[in-house]
């Protein structure tokens, strides 16, 4: 690993020489955090964003994590989706289905989909609804510091405009404050019909790791993580900054070359 630190309220930065070592790097914590998990309290709750993030979890699928990972104590959900058919190639859930869900023993039943034969905003209404029995049996914790689920991981990406799930800047979905899942018509990333988790419930996770590479990035990481100033622009990623929660910053060298590194912390 070319640089790991701790960054003053942003969390642990995790910066990777190559892609093969960051996916390896990944796979190790997600498969870490779920074997604490299953042991806590028999389950392990996650939610998967969509975009390059499924590839990079591609190492999950392949020995040892494939046999050794517990798979059937998984819980599936999505942290934002695209409101089209399952079937459809924009679809997060076709994604996670073809690159992961389908190549190792998850129980069907765990996995939980948006309705997309539905409107958005009833997309993300049956969602909460479907979220809110989950928590009430405890598949999902509950936060103590909120009413809020309390999900053991979030994986998210970040768009080169700083959007992670489809919080996007300058939208008013940012500033949700009361629902835990909402919806959006006017993504201004294609398609535009999405629902998503509202910054309530990612920094109500027990875990949030984002996942960037790529050069086109690089200034929105640098915006996302330095001490940047009052005047710069806010970032819904800047805003994810879990209460309690650990977070975890996976980034390729491209992806972390505007940082700041005299401001780390090793
Ligand atoms: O539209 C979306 O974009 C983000 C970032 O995608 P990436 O391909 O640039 O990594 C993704 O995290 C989100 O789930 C997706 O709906």
């Amino acid at each position: 690993m070319a640089l790991s630190g701790v960054k003053r309220d942003r969390g642990e930065l995790k910066i990777h020489e190559s892609l093969d070592e960051l996916c390896t790097d990944l796979a190790d914590y997600i498969a870490e955090l779920s074997e604490e998990s299953v042991k806590e309290r028999g389950i392990f709750a996650i939610a998967l964003s969509g975009g390059s993030l499924i590839g990079f979890m591609g190492k999950l699928c392949e020995p040892p994590y494939n046999k050794t990972v517990d798979w059937a104590k998984w819980y599936i959900f999505w942290a934002d989706e695209r409101v089209v058919a399952k079937s459809h190639a924009d679809s997060n859930y076709k994604l996670a289905k073809d690159g992961l869900l389908s190549k190792v023993p998850i129980v069907p039943s765990h996995v939980h989909s948006i309705n997309d034969s539905v409107s958005a905003e009833q997309a993300a209404d049956d969602y909460e609804f479907a979220i809110r029995q989950l928590v009430k049996t405890r598949t999902i914790s509950v936060s103590d510091t909120s009413d809020c689920p309390k999900f053991d991981l979030i994986l998210l990406g970040m768009g080169p405009d700083g959007h992670v799930a489809s919080l996007f800047p300058g939208h008013s979905v940012v500033d949700e404050k009361e629902e835990w899942v909402t919806f959006i018509i006017d993504s201004p990333k294609p398609p535009p019909e999405r629902i998503t988790f509202t910054l309530p419930v990612i920094n109500s996770a027990s875990n949030v790791a984002v996942v960037v590479t790529g050069e086109s990035k690089a200034e929105a990481v640098h915006l996302a993580i330095d001490d940047v100033g009052p005047d710069s622009p806010s970032l819904p990623a800047r805003m994810v900054q879990p209460t309690k929660g650990k977070l975890v910053w996976f980034l390729d060298k491209p992806a972390a070359s505007k940082l700041d590194s005299s401001q780390f912390s090793k």
